[in-house]
């Protein structure tokens, strides 16, 4: 049954408030110093729906950083610049059960290469692949593909977050060069590293990731222009790891709990799509023990309980 989207627009300010309560149950980020700023009690919401409704509430014109929700769309355009083969000789298509930062299975299993583009390591080894002659080109090509999504020029890098995790990345720097050891990664780790870095500090609204979540529930294509913006299957290769690795390794409960493709980002962020249907943009910065937004969880349960959301 389609989502009554008027019921939605009339409950949503009492359900973000409802949801509020379990932010104090999680706590913002603070290894990339930068992000421990946060408002540990907001919420934020925004809904948009195929047919140009959109619905919104609760904290939801906070700006906040991507994170690791900018690994879906560098996935994306990587594979629109290499092509499915290139893409998956460098990373595998399989959810690890371990933290998105982890060395484990790198080592252990098939060597250097990670087991999915949603890890960090995986995500590092994409950054590499997007084209561009140096490391500013190949961000200006993330940025310009992020707004083209978002159908807005806001989104920008913000500086003090990009320096901050750029100061403080010794994991991920480990990683990189673990994957330059093992030739999965062909280009140099720091340039590598920095267009990683970008990415995870394009700075957003609830609203720009709701839009990009909808042009992924409209299997790639803009409803309001009906103009594809990226083809149907690499919309269908993204989905599935968002539904396989898109919450960590909570990814699986969430699958249960909620059972529509979404990614977290470590500044609190969520996108969420209800294929055929709507795009969910939400911040929440305190995290629970997975690294998810708790609010934000707690919210798309909710409503995908409600409105029977669930694909399963
Ligand atoms: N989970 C995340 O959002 C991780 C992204 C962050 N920039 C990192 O590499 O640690």
């Amino acid at each position: 049954m389609p989502t009554d989207f008027r019921h939605l627009s009339e409950q949503l300010p009492d359900w973000v408030q409802a949801c509020r309560a379990y932010a104090a149950d999680g706590r913002v980020a603070t290894y990339i110093p930068e992000l421990a700023h946060a408002p540990q009690q907001a919420l934020g919401i925004a809904l948009h729906h195929k047919s140009g409704l959109t619905a919104s509430a609760g904290d939801c014109g906070m700006p906040f950083t991507l994170q690791s929700i900018s690994k879906v769309f560098t996935l994306l355009l990587a594979l629109i610049d290499r092509g499915e083969q290139a893409v998956f000789e460098k990373v595998g298509m399989e959810p690890t059960g371990d933290v998105f930062n982890s060395m484990l299975k790198l080592e252990l299993v098939q060597p250097g290469k990670p087991f999915n583009p949603l890890i960090n390591a995986g995500a590092i080894v994409i950054s590499s692949l997007i084209r561009g002659d140096t490391p500013e080109q190949k961000s200006g090509r993330i940025l310009s593909f992020i707004r083209e999504l978002a159908g807005d020029d806001r989104p920008s890098f913000n500086e003090s977050v990009y320096r901050s995790e750029a100061a403080t990345a010794n994991r991920n720097r480990s990683l990189a060069y673990f994957l330059k050891d093992n030739k999965v990664l062909d280009e140099d780790v720091e340039p590598t590293l920095d267009v990683y870095f970008k990415q995870c500090a394009i700075e957003v609204t609830c609203a720009h990731i709701a839009r990009m979540g909808l042009v992924l529930a409209n299997d790639g294509v803009d409803p309001s222009t009906g103009r594809e913006l990226l083809p149907k299957r690499y919309v269908r290769i993204a989905k599935s790891f968002m539904v396989t690795c898109g919450m960590y390794n909570a990814s699986g409960e969430f699958a249960i709990q909620v059972g529509i493709p979404a990614k977290s980002g470590v500044a609190g962020g969520i996108l969420a799509v209800v294929p055929g249907e709507l795009g969910i943009g939400i911040i929440g910065p305190a995290l629970n023990d997975k690294g998810n937004s708790t609010a934000g969880v707690h919210l798309l349960k909710r409503l995908s309980e409600q409105y029977d959301w669930s694909m399963f």
